[in-house]
């Protein structure tokens, strides 16, 4: 497992790279890979507002459209007075790639965090799994 330290670090530093010329809100996420790869993303607004892409979602897709599958951790940053809260997309999104039970650690910049799961972010989750009847 990768130094948690390290990984907050990581998250936080992801969010220079936000494009967010409409809520000057920049949010970082460091997701981590069964193999230790870490794969960061940051938000990307849009001058179409609802097309914003969060930063948790950015380094999901990131990491999927390179094939990865397998996550264990993810850490999402934001300067808010407590710890971030991930929004119901994403937390959609989470929930259809990471397993129910993994850790998901939400900070601030002064270094309030909490520490979660996939499914207590989204209890009752609609997931693949619910699918699987169909196949
Ligand atoms: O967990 C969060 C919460 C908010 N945002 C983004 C969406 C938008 O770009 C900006 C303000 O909502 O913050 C994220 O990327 N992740
Ligand atoms: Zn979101």
């Amino acid at each position: 497992m990768m130094k948690i330290e390290k990984l907050v670090e990581q998250a936080i530093v992801a969010r220079e790279n936000a494009y967010v010329p409409y809520s000057n809100f920049p949010v970082g996420a460091a997701l981590v890979t069964e193999n230790d790869t870490v794969y960061l993303g940051c938000n990307i607004e849009n001058a179409s507002y609802g097309l914003a892409n969060c930063a948790e979602r950015t380094a999901i897709f990131k990491a999927v459209s390179e094939g990865e599958r397998q996550f264990k951790y993810l850490v999402v940053s934001g300067d808010t007075e407590g710890p971030i809260s991930p929004c119901g997309a994403c937390r959609q999104v989470i929930a259809e790639f990471c397993a129910p039970d993994m850790p998901v650690r939400l900070v601030n910049l002064k270094g309030a965090y909490q520490e979660t799961t996939v499914s207590e972010l989204l209890p009752g989750a609609f997931t693949p799994e619910d699918l699987k009847k169909y196949d």
